[in-house]
């Protein structure tokens, strides 16, 4: 199999929300220092969970600073625990009920210090934590109708819950949950895509995925796709910005770059320290804001650190069109 064929594989590995190794970074050395949990990541996560009549699970603070207030079940993770096993840890904690995840639904994130894990679950058993059951972790949990007037820790979850009705209804895009694979900074590997529209409609648009020349450890890498690390207060958003500048700077002012979503999301977190980072598989979009001297192609790079694939592989082509024009891709808020 050649370097593009196993290039090619790579990229429908990571359309089906599967993981990749991470082998090579695209940035300086000195950005990959290992991030600790709680150090400088902190990881949350959050459920959205529904019973058959469309309640919502809410629990009732007992912090100091929002007690008796109500909120979705929700916490920050521990070291050594995955993102799974945080979710089924703060549901049981703070709500008596036990979950399996159905999709991550939406991630926010504000950089290294700030990722949040927004989940749709379901029950699969527990019972309601009451307050004669109340403790640090939470007074209470109830079944909230989502109309009746109830005191709230935050109104953020609104739009949430929303997300998460939405979705059942109708899911528009394919459930997506972590991939157990370490890593041990917050990186990300983007398939930035390049399209030319057809003028003859007849025919599909032509399609460019933006590769990396760098070389790895083991010299015989093979043409792979960039990742980016996001070191301190730099967003997965701003990351990919970040790499589009850099590679086209010439280009970069009559550039939009378009965040559509998450493909796919690495982490394993079992060894504190070494493998607390996440990579995130994303889906970018590049299109230009106004013409230039590019004919029918995409942006000029700049230097020979990355180059432009044609992706010619039809059935491939026809997949990532339609999820960047379908927008079927797990949504990335940078807040
Ligand atoms: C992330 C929040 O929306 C709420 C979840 O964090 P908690 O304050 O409930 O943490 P635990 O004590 O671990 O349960 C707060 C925020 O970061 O905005
Ligand atoms: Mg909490």
């Amino acid at each position: 199999m050649d370097s593009l064929d196993i290039l090619e594989e790579n990229v429908e590995k990571i359309l089906k929300g599967e993981g990749l190794e991470v082998k090579e970074f695209d940035s300086a050395r000195d950005q990959l220092q290992p991030v600790r949990l709680r150090k400088d990541v902190c990881y949350i996560v959050a459920a959205v969970i529904f019973n058959s009549k469309e309640e919502v699970l809410m629990v009732q603070e007992a912090k100091t600073e929002c007690y008796g207030r109500w909120y979705l079940p929700a916490g920050r993770m521990e070291g050594g625990e995955s993102i799974l096993e945080a979710l089924h840890r703060e549901v049981k904690e703070e709500a008596g009920i036990d979950c399996q995840p159905i999709t991550i639904l939406l991630v926010q994130e504000q950089g290294p210090q700030w990722v949040r894990f927004i989940f749709l679950a379901e029950v699969t058993g527990g019972s309601l934590k009451t307050t004669a059951e109340a403790d640090g972790e939470s007074l209470q949990a109830q079944w909230w109708d989502r109309e009746s007037p109830l005191p709230l820790r935050g109104r953020d979850i609104l739009s949430l819950i929303t997300a998460g009705l939405k979705y059942l209804q109708n899911p528009w895009f394919q459930a997506l949950k972590p991939v157990d694979i370490p890593c041990q900074v917050i990186c990300q590997r983007p398939l930035l895509t390049f399209v030319t529209s057809r003028s003859d409609s007849s025919e599909e648009d032509r399609l460019w995925l933006l590769l990396s020349n760098s070389k790895g450890e083991d010299a015989s890498l093979h043409p792979h796709l960039p990742v980016e690390v996001s070191n301190k207060r730099c967003t997965v958003t701003w990351a990919v910005r970040r790499l589009v500048k850099e590679s086209m700077s010439s280009s970069y002012s009559r550039l939009n770059v378009t965040m559509c979503g998450i493909l796919g999301l690495q982490h394993n977190g079992r060894v504190l320290g070494k493998t607390d980072g996440i990579c995130f598989n994303t889906l970018v979009f590049l299109e230009f804001s106004e013409e230039g001297p590019e004919i029918g192609g995409p942006p000029l790079l700049d230097g020979d650190c990355y180059r432009w694939h044609e992706v010619t592989n039809q059935p491939l082509r026809a997949k990532m069109l339609q999820r960047i024009k379908g927008g079927s891709v797990l949504p990335v808020h940078s807040l």
